[in-house]
């Protein structure tokens, strides 16, 4: 897997390493005066959430399965797939991947530690330098092979984890394929045209991809802790993995805050910024956090998917013409990364090129939405 993920968001703030496992009373440094909205979405008996698709071609005709798409794209900017050919033993392998390595004792995990200009290893949220308060939450990222920071953290034992992890990436690999094409399927776009998605023989060319391993401790005063801080993904699309335990929320301009509940083997898929800029704002990327809770570990994987290294992402010309021009300029993941390292919240902002003769906002200035 083409590994040339680079651009970290470097920490204005000491970070300390605190064992959240093992603190019974929220610090003021993680204690988050604003975010005891948490819970209004499910407190209400009839909220809406983001929409379940059925992937097996069998259920549900492929035209159908794009409409869905598509709908959801441009309303929620996120759906669940189920039928979706990654199988429950995969998943349980992730999550119990996943565990071991969060339960290792803090010193251990430090030996894997993301330094302060990598991308890869053990540490709180990178977004975490764009605010004053810190995430009840720890996270590992893996971009390739994980076998350097595998040995580090089980130096005689590390094969499993690596395997798991590898397969992981595999099947992930694919079913962003597949999912990339779908989305781009329901927008009326095909194969002939994305040339740099595709190789020689027809094939779907391999994009970029980071593995995210989140975990989320069960937490004293979950109200006004913040698991991770509102953010949108810099993919073209995220595909994620929660453990039956709901945490996961998506911003909606009319509903606000929505949880995601879990569903036993589904998956969530994410439109990322790339996503938003490919289809000229049409599928807006989705605004998302994770909350946290008083008694159970929260524990979700994420595969940020991208385009192949180098490649120039743009709006799809088959999408422009006098009335739709262009509003972002051509950006590759490795350039907008470093953007979002910098802008963060603003990084999509800063790469439009102009206001739509439309004029509506861009989503991703999400007006008045505070992020923290
Ligand atoms: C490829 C990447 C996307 C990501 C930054 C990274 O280099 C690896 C981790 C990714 C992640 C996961 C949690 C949320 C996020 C905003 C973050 O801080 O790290 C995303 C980054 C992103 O999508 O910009
Ligand atoms: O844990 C979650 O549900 C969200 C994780 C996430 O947004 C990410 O890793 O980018
Ligand atoms: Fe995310």
């Amino acid at each position: 897997m083409p590994s040339r993920i680079s651009h970290s968001f470097r920490p204005h703030h000491s970070q300390k390493h605190f064992d959240l496992n093992s603190i019974k009373e929220l610090p003021e440094s993680h204690a988050w005066t604003s975010s005891n909205d948490h819970y209004t979405q499910e407190n209400s008996c009839n909220f809406e959430s983001i929409p379940v698709i059925d992937l097996d071609n069998n259920n549900n005709n492929n035209n159908n399965i794009l409409d869905h798409i598509g709908h959801a794209c441009k309303k929620w900017g996120a759906f669940q797939i189920i039928n979706h050919s990654i199988s429950e033993r995969l998943l349980q392998d992730i999550d119990v991947a996943g565990k071991t390595l969060f339960s290792l004792p803090m010193q251990q995990k430090l030996k894997a530690a993301r330094s302060p200009d990598g991308v890869t290893g053990y540490g709180v949220a990178r977004i975490s330098s764009f605010f004053s308060k810190l995430m009840w939450s720890e996270g590992f990222t893996i971009v390739g092979s994980p076998i350097e920071h595998a040995r580090q953290l089980w130096p005689k034992d590390y094969k499993k984890f690596c395997e798991v992890i590898e397969e992981y990436e595999k099947e992930m690999e694919k079913l962003a394929g597949r999912l990339m094409w779908l989305i781009l399927g329901s927008l009326g776009i095909t194969k002939d045209d994305v040339k740099w998605a595709v190789g020689p023989k027809g094939e779907t060319k391999e994009g970029c991809a980071a593995l995210q391993l989140n975990s989320y401790p069960a937490c004293p005063d979950p109200g006004r802790a913040m698991g991770l801080a509102a953010h949108t993904d810099s993919t073209i699309l995220t595909i994620l993995h929660q453990n039956n335990t709901s945490g996961l929320q998506v911003y909606q301009e009319v509903n606000g805050w929505v949880t995601v509940p879990p569903i036993p083997g589904a998956l969530v898929v994410n439109v990322g910024d790339l996503l938003h800029i490919l289809s000229n704002g049409s599928y807006p990327s989705v605004l998302h956090r994770a909350v946290v809770n008083r008694t159970q570990h929260r524990l979700s994987v994420a595969y940020l998917y991208g385009p192949p290294t180098g490649v120039r992402v743009s709006p799809l010309s088959k999408l422009l013409d006098h009335r739709h021009p262009p509003l972002y300029r051509a950006v590759t993941w490795s350039e907008y990364l470093g953007t979002k390292a910098k802008y963060f919240d603003k990084a999509l902002s800063s790469v439009r090129l102009c206001v739509p003769l439309s004029g509506f906002a861009d989503a991703k200035d999400h007006n008045g939405v505070q992020v923290g």
